[in-house]
Order: structure tokens, then C-alpha cells, then sequence
């Protein structure tokens, strides 16, 4: 099965930039997170409008816990640790795409079992984003993998070199923030993040 790429938004750009970076990356890309925990809910439904307007499909937008956001834009969402339980979403928003991050294979059975359609783990290698917290290794997410059966996304510290590492080690795609959005040349980045996996996927 392809690999998908997911590109998660930093907090730090203005939503009108990431939705230029995103408009160009596009092609490359299976999934935009609108990951904006400081954002109030009208600043997010501006958001996937900026997205919309780059030419970003509604489907491959995900809104970072805000139900409320998703289920108005029609897009999916994805739930992190302090977000509603999947169960909850799912029970009330049924045709929703569901995410869900989780750090361990015990969280993973549990959002599988509550119906996520997929999870992400991390942080695999070292990030900027979770300094001073030591990384979890591959080997934590083989061991992760034969606990799901859904999809596994991993994330943390992801550049294209370290593609191979995390998809020898079973993962069904990968979601990065910094290796694109601090790229020089955003599109390239992506690009070459797409042909890793895509490489490395038809082994
Ligand atoms: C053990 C552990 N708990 C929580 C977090 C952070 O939660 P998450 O839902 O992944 O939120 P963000 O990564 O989006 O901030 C963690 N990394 N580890
Ligand atoms: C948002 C996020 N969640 C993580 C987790 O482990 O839960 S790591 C992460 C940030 C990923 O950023 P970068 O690609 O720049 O390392
Ligand atoms: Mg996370």
C-alpha cells in the first residue's frame, strides 16, 4: 500500500503562509494538519479556507482536536493527548475521519479499539518540538506495529535520510513538521519525502 505523508503546521507560521508552503507541496502530500493550539476556532475555519483557496482538497485537511472546527469545515480530526476520547468522537460524528496521537502500544490498542483510523507515534528521533524528552527509537515502533492493525504514522525528528530506518521498521507512512516547513525549498523537501517512501514502500 502507498505511504502516506502527512505535513503538520507549526504554531509559528501565519496561516497564510503554511497555506502557500501547503498550495505548493500538494502533489506531494496525503494530509495537512492544522495543528494550531493557540488559535481560536474562527482563526482555524479561516485556516482551511486559506487551504481550500491553495487548492488543498478538503479530505486532506485534519484539524488538531477541534471537533467543533472539523465537523463544521468537513474535514477530518486529530485527536492528541488532552483531546475528547475517540470513542466520543466517534459516537457522535460518524462519517469523521479520526487521528489519534499515542506513545506507547497500550494507548495505540485503545484508540484502535474506540475506532481512530489511524494513529501517530512518536517522537521517533530527536526534535526540537519535544526537547529534553529522549526519543523513542524504531525499535519502540516495531514493537508498536504488531499491536494495531490500523495504520501507524511516525513522527518526531523525521528527515528523508531516516525514511528507510522507520519504514523497515513497519511504519505505514510519516508525518513531518520542521524537515518541510524550515526546508529551503519547501516543494523539493516533500518531493523528496514522497519518493523515499514511495521507494522504499514497493519493497
Ligand atoms: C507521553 C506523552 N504524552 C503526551 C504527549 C504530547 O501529546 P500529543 O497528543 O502528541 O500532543 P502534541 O505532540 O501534538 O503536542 C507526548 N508527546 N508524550
Ligand atoms: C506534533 C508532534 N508530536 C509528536 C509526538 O511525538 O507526539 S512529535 C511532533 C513534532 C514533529 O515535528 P518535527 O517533524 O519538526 O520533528
Ligand atoms: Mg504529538
Amino acid at each position: 500500500m502507498r505511504k502516506q505523508l502527512h505535513v503538520i503546521s507549526d504554531g509559528k507560521l501565519s496561516l497564510e503562509a503554511f497555506a502557500e508552503i501547503a498550495g505548493e507541496v500538494e502533489p506531494f502530500a496525503d494530509r495537512f494538519h492544522l495543528r494550531e493550539k493557540h488559535r481560536t476556532s474562527r482563526e482555524l475555519y479561516e485556516g482551511v479556507k486559506l487551504l481550500c483557496n491553495e487548492g488543498i482538497p478538503i479530505h486532506k485537511i485534519v484539524i488538531n482536536d477541534r471537533v467543533d472546527v472539523a465537523w463544521a469545515c468537513k474535514t477530518g480530526v486529530h485527536l492528541a493527548f488532552h483531546s475528547l476520547p475517540v470513542r466520543v468522537v466517534k459516537t457522535h460524528f460518524l462519517d469523521m475521519p479520526i487521528g489519534c496521537s499515542v506513545h506507547s502500544p497500550e494507548e495505540a490498542e485503545e484508540a484502535a479499539k474506540q475506532g481512530a483510523d489511524y494513529i501517530l507515534f512518536g517522537h521517533i528521533f530527536e526534535t526540537d518540538s519535544k526537547k529534553g524528552i529522549p526519543p523513542r527509537g524504531t525499535g519502540s515502533l516495531e514493537a508498536l506495529k504488531k499491536a494495531v492493525e490500523i495504520p501507524v504514522m511516525a513522527i518526531g525528528g523525521i528527515k528523508p535520510e531516516k525514511v528507510p530506518e522507520v519504514l523497515e521498521a513497519g511504519a505505514d507512512g510519516i508525518a513531518v513538521m520542521s524537515g518541510i516547513l524550515q526546508a529551503k525549498d519547501p516543494a523539493e523537501a516533500a518531493k523528496l519525502f514522497s519518493k523515499k517512501l514511495n521507494e522504499e514502500g514497493e519493497k
